[in-house]
């Protein structure tokens, strides 16, 4: 601090997850002395307890997907290989701990000053530590993220989340997954391709609400294939102990489920909202537990923005850090109007195949366009699954309107579709049609080539 400057840091940040360091770090190559308190493993979820791990895990479980399909095509191996999850799980964490310190020495060589500590807010421009230390800080970003949540009923705590599964050590016989969304429909695959018998528990009438229906449904018959059990319509009562420390699920109805061995509720996070005190700053937060940004990351409080789970938006990494950057760019680089445009974000669910999708589902453009929609759609089984005559299906569907029948939704469901669908959400952005698309030469053999081939 100067004698004429009251601030301690242009920027302070609460939270080193993958939107408080990305702020961070673009902050400082625009010049500004930067602060990042963050009291944990540097990364937040993404690299600790979620993408990273995760991803990992799922690499895993379709090695063992493809050993036992070389198994059935004339290579010397077992068809059920021995999995050592200890040794994996050494491997995994090595990694981890490499990302950990990438990110130490580049905050070192951008001059940012790393608090390991706990961040709350005094009034808009000041910070305190853990320790009582306050900050004086131009301008404050909250990237304080967001936990898993346990539903409200008796035995409960039977249960684990996300982040105990990353604790896990080996392959339990019988997995329970309570939640229809991403961490389950992730953790049923690859839970059962390492081994497990996995039992999928859903409110709903179907997995992943927020993703193309028919592509969905093209997943459930995969998984129904891999032996995953699918229970819709189930309301959890309660979780009873089965002896031998495993569990079973009561449901609404009356009914009991089996003895399983583990089991993870995966019903959602909610935002970290309430530890850095918001309301000492005049930080506004909703109903469900977000604080309220604008279309600029701004709070309700003037110079202090958040960015990411916290704020309950498109809750994905790239997210995160995208909005974190724009931020960055409109305080300290002189771009007023820098700001992330949160339409058409990709997103891939690392399923068993995976499933990922941009743009409009097909009902969400049937409700804004009604018949100018156009749908087309291939499933076809992909050529390693045809060689072992697995009976596993690939759905790719494209979602049009329009005369010139402008692709506003890209679904997959299939192998490789996390690879895939990145350089086609460029195409959507920038208003490819369908006769862009045919007009693209295809790349044979692959599934990639049926997004240009559809008729
Ligand atoms: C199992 C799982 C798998 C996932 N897989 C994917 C995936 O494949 N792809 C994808 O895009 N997204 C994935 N996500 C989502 C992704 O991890 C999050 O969207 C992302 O990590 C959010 O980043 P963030 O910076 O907002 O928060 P986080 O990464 O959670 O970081 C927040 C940090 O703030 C710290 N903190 C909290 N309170 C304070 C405080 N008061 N002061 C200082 N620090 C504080 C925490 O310790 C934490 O390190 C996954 C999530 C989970 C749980
Ligand atoms: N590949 C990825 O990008 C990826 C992977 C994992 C997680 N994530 C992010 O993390 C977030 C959290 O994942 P998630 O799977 O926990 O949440 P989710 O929001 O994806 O799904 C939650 C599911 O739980 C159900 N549910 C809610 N309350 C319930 C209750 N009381 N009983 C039974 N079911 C209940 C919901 O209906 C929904 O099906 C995701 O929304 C996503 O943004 C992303």
């Amino acid at each position: 601090m100067s004698a004429t400057d009251p601030f301690d840091f242009d920027l302070v940040v609460l939270g080193g997850g993958s939107g408080g360091l990305a702020g961070a770090f673009r902050a400082a190559e625009y010049g500004a002395r930067v602060a990042l308190l963050e009291p944990g493993e540097l990364g937040g979820t993404c690299v600790n307890v979620g993408c990273v791990p995760k991803k990992a895990m799922w690499l895993a479980a379709d090695l063992a997907s493809r050993i036992a399909a070389a198994a059935q095509l004339g290579f010397d191996v077992p068809a059920t290989p021995a999995f050592d999850w200890r040794e994996f799980i050494t491997d995994r964490q090595r990694y981890i701990g490499g990302i950990h310190e990438s990110y130490r020495k580049r905050l070192d060589r951008a001059g940012i000053v790393l608090m390991p500590t706990l961040g709350s807010l005094r009034d808009a421009q000041t910070v305190v530590t853990g320790n009582g230390q306050c900050l004086r800080a131009r301008h404050i970003l909250l990237a304080t993220g967001s936990s898993p949540q346990r539903p409200d009923v008796p035995g409960a705590e039977l249960g684990g989340v996300s982040d105990d599964f990353f604790h896990w050590s080996q392959a339990p016989a019988r997995v329970a997954l309570v939640g229809g969304g991403y961490i389950s429909a992730e953790l049923a695959g690859l839970l059962q391709a390492l081994g497990s018998r996995v039992d999928l528990f859903v409110r709903g009438t179907r997995l992943l609400s927020h993703a193309d229906e028919e592509v969905v449904a093209q997943l459930e018959d995969n998984y129904c294939h891999l032996g995953i059990r699918l229970h819709f319509g189930h309301r959890l009562r309660a979780v009873e102990p089965a002896g031998d420390g495993r569990v079973r699920l009561l449901d609404e109805d009356g009914g009991a489920s089996d003895a399983f061995d583990a089991l993870l509720f995966a019903i959602g996070r909610r935002a970290n909202s309430a530890g850095f005190g918001p309301d000492a700053a005049g930080v506004a937060i909703d109903a469900r537990g977000n604080v309220q940004v604008d279309a600029f990351q701004n709070t309700s409080a003037v110079g202090v923005y958040a960015v990411g789970d916290v704020t309950g938006r498109e809750t994905l990494t790239p997210v995160a850090i995208a909005a974190a950057r724009r931020l960055m760019d409109r305080i300290f680089g002189g771009q007023a109007e820098a700001r992330l445009d949160y339409g058409n974000v990709p997103t891939v669910i690392f399923a068993h195949p995976p499933i990922g999708g941009v743009g409009l589902t097909e009902a969400q453009a049937r409700q804004r366009y009604g018949d100018a929609v156009k749908v087309y759609r291939s499933r076809f089984r992909p050529m390693l699954q045809a060689l072992v005559e697995a009976p596993l299906c690939s759905l790719f569907k494209l979602v049009c309107v329009g005369e010139d029948e402008r692709v506003v939704g890209v679904h997959l469901c299939g192998e490789a579709a996390d690879e895939i669908l990145q350089g086609f959400a460029v195409a959507l952005k920038l208003g490819a049609t369908m006769a862009d698309l045919r007009d693209t030469v295809a790349i044979h053999p692959t599934s990639a080539e049926e997004v240009v081939l559809m008729r």
